[in-house]
């Protein structure tokens, strides 16, 4: 018994709470359900965890603008806790002061425009590779989701250490489960308090495997850039990659909080994390969509085939001037939210939303993925429809709240330029170079669109399609 006024929500079983109705749909699916009966703040008990999920515009306004510091906080789950050398990453840190130092290093010196756009060169040598292996498979099957997230992951890895690392399967293992055991949906970070849940999993030895095995590969290229660095002052006629600049910022000290190896691999954890399946998800879901409408494929081919006229090759400079094309992805974030429950926050100072108590301590879910299907701020809410973006202002700056795909306020992405431009790029230079087909007897309203529980969502089923070079007029 409480006197606080706690928001509605369904009823909930003993021990379990509300777990059993998120049975059988992904959680941003059923929360969306959910509130559709329930309202757009509803309390729900998922295990031993008193959450409250938002889910409407308004009320992710009051949330992630008036109580953004009330909100700042992010819950630790068990599989961070073992990953994230104790939370000293940025994305799952504290709210406090060493967060604060590391998102300031992170938007100033890792993921600044200038610093994004310095890396053009290996995102356009891999977008080379990435075109050659697509005309080689001219009429063939590719699968698209495995291509693309190489080719994403490799741009990742030679940005942050100057080249790819040996050990790239391994992490792209490592990055699958930790987006699935990272979700807080994990039954051992459900019932937090039945520690043995977490021991009896095996999961945890199996996440615990391949992180010793990660944890050897940054122990090794940490020790081969420290060397480097001694050997050449810094000076190695490259341009500087995010490690190099990490340990720039360590060795000059004079930060409140000095930088120890461990986080450092903790921040390389969410660049990666970060990184690559968020963009690389969003490209396949938006060639799905294309698929599913070729109407809208022939329209933004048509773009870029007039704007590339005469081009064999295509430089970053180049795709500025696409306009439907950055409806296309922006369509598809709102459609496909890559993290549509964000990061959840957890409240550390009491509050009041939609004018109901929020406790400290409840984990806060805001559902972005229920805010930009809102039927009453998107017209044909469910339609994949690229055109209600043209001449619009939303956008996905986090002051539109219906529309919030990197979050908003303090703890909003720092990796936006980083992510799209990928996106842009690619999807630019599939669209001018090939045409795309689904194999024979295959209908693009069968494609399945179903979805993976993760926290960064996904196809269930890899998207193959057929590429056939076109040859630029
Ligand atoms: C399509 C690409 C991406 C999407 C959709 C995305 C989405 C998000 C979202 C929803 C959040 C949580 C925001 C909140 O709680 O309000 C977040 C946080 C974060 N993202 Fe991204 N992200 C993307 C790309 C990246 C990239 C490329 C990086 C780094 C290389 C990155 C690094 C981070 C970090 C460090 C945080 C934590 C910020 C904090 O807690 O202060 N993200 N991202």
């Amino acid at each position: 018994k409480t006197s606080l006024n706690l928001p509605p929500g369904p009823s909930k079983l003993p021990i379990i709470g509300n777990i059993y109705q998120l049975a059988g749909l992904p959680p941003h699916r059923a929360f969306r359900d959910l509130a559709r009966k329930h309202g757009p703040i509803m309390h729900i008990q998922l295990g031993q965890i008193s959450t409250v999920v938002i889910s409407s515009p308004k009320l992710a306004k009051e949330a992630l603008k008036i109580h953004d510091i009330a909100l700042a906080d992010r819950p630790v789950t068990f599989t961070s806790d073992l990953v994230l050398y104790g939370n000293s990453d940025i994305a799952l840190a504290p709210y406090g002061e060493y967060w604060r130092q590391m998102k300031k290093i992170s938007s100033l010196e890792l993921l600044s425009a200038k610093k994004v756009k310095s890396f053009g060169p290996i995102r356009e040598q891999e977008l080379d590779y990435l075109i050659d292996f697509l005309r080689l498979s001219s009429g063939k099957l590719v699968n698209l989701h495995q291509t693309i997230t190489k080719s994403i992951n490799n741009i990742v890895c030679i940005a942050s250490f100057g080249k790819n690392i040996k050990y790239q399967h391994e992490l792209v293992e490592f990055l699958d489960m930790l987006a699935r055991t990272n979700s807080g949906f994990y039954v051992a970070d459900l019932f937090p308090k039945f520690k043995f849940l977490y021991f009896v999993s095996g999961m945890r030895s199996e996440l615990l495997k391949l992180y010793r095995t990660l944890d050897k590969v940054f122990d090794d290229i940490l020790k081969d850039h420290e060397q480097r660095r001694i050997i050449d002052k810094g000076d190695h006629g490259q341009e500087e990659d995010l490690l190099d600049v990490l340990l720039q910022v360590k060795n000059k000290g004079g930060l409140e909080f000095p930088i120890t190896n461990n986080n450092i691999k903790a921040i390389f954890v969410d660049i990666f994390a970060g990184g690559t399946d968020t963009s690389s998800n969003t490209i396949e879901w938006a060639m799905t969509e294309m698929i599913r409408h070729p109407r809208v494929m022939k329209k933004a081919q048509d773009e870029v085939r007039e704007a590339f006229k005469g081009k064999t090759k295509i430089k970053e400079t180049d795709i500025q001037c696409l306009t439907y094309l950055p409806s296309v992805i922006k369509e598809t974030l709102r459609l496909h939210v890559p993290l549509p429950l964000l990061i959840p926050r957890v409240c550390r100072e009491q509050c009041k939303i939609g004018g109901y108590d929020i406790p400290v301590n409840t984990k806060v879910i805001v559902n972005a993925f229920a805010c930009s299907t809102d039927p009453e701020y998107w017209e044909d809410a469910e339609t994949f429809k690229p055109e209600r973006f043209d001449n619009s202002s939303v956008d996905f700056t986090g002051s539109n709240y219906e529309f919030i795909p990197f979050g908003s306020g303090r703890r909003m992405c720092p990796g936006i330029n980083f992510g799209l431009v990928s996106v842009k790029l690619f999807l630019a230079q599939m669209l001018y170079y090939f045409d795309w087909k689904l194999p024979d007897g295959l209908s693009p309203r069968k494609l399945d669109m179903t979805e993976i529980e993760s926290s960064i969502v996904a196809k269930k089923v890899n998207l193959q399609l057929i590429p056939t070079t076109y040859a630029p007029q």
